[in-house]
C-alpha cells in the first residue's frame, strides 16, 4: 500500500505522492557540525523543508543526545526522514536506532544509501563528518533522498526487524 499508515506509520512504499511529507530533521554533535550546514542548505535547495536542530557551537557535545533527539522527531512523524552525523557517523547512528521505529544506516557510498531505502526502508541516514568529504556527503544524501522502498520481499524483512522490538 501506498504512503504511510496504520502499522506502516514510518513505512514509505509507491510512487512519490504530492501528500508525502517533505520534511526532514538534521542533527550531529560537535564534529560535524560544518557538514551538517552543507546538507542543510542542499537539502533545503532540493524544496525540503529542513528542521534543523543543531547544535550550532563547537563545544564538545554528546551524540546519544543529538540522535536520540532527531530520531524522536521522525518517531512520530514530526519529520519523514532524518540525517544525522557525528565523527564516524557510528555513534549517533547507534543512538538513534534505540528509538522505536527508527531504521538508521550509515553510509559512505552512494549505492548503500540507495540500498537503505530500497531494500531496508531506511528513514534516517547517518554521514561521518571525519570520513566522508562534502562532495560525496551529498551525493550519499541525493541517493537516499531519491530511491524508494521496493516493498515485496523487503517488506517482509523490514517486518522481521521491527518485530524485535517488541
Ligand atoms: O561515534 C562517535 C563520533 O565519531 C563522535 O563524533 C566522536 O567520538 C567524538 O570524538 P571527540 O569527542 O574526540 O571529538
Amino acid at each position: 500500500m501506498p504512503g504511510w499508515g496504520g502499522a506502516g506509520r514510518l513505512r514509505n512504499t509507491g510512487p512519490v505522492s504530492m501528500t508525502d511529507s517533505r520534511r526532514i530533521v538534521l542533527s550531529s554533535d560537535h564534529a560535524a557540525i560544518g557538514l551538517r550546514q552543507a546538507i542543510a542548505g542542499h537539502v533545503a535547495g532540493l524544496g525540503w523543508e529542513v528542521v534543523d536542530i543543531g547544535p550550532e557551537t563547537p563545544e564538545s557535545t554528546h551524540y546519544p543526545e543529538h540522535g536520540a533527539a532527531a530520531a524522536r522527531r521522525v518517531a512520530s512523524g514530526d519529520c519523514r526522514f532524518g540525517i544525522v552525523l557525528c565523527g564516524t557517523g557510528q555513534g549517533i547512528m547507534m543512538a538513534a536506532n534505540k528509538v522505536k521505529g527508527i531504521r538508521c544506516g550509515v553510509c559512505g557510498d552512494a549505492f548503500s544509501a540507495r540500498m537503505i531505502r530500497q531494500h531496508n526502508d531506511a528513514n534516517m541516514l547517518s554521514i561521518g563528518a571525519r570520513v566522508v568529504g562534502e562532495g560525496l556527503a551529498l551525493d550519499i544524501v541525493d541517493a537516499f533522498l531519491t530511491a524508494r522502498f521496493e516493498g515485496g520481499r523487503h517488506a517482509q524483512r523490514v517486518e522481521m526487524i521491527e518485530a524485535l522490538e517488541g
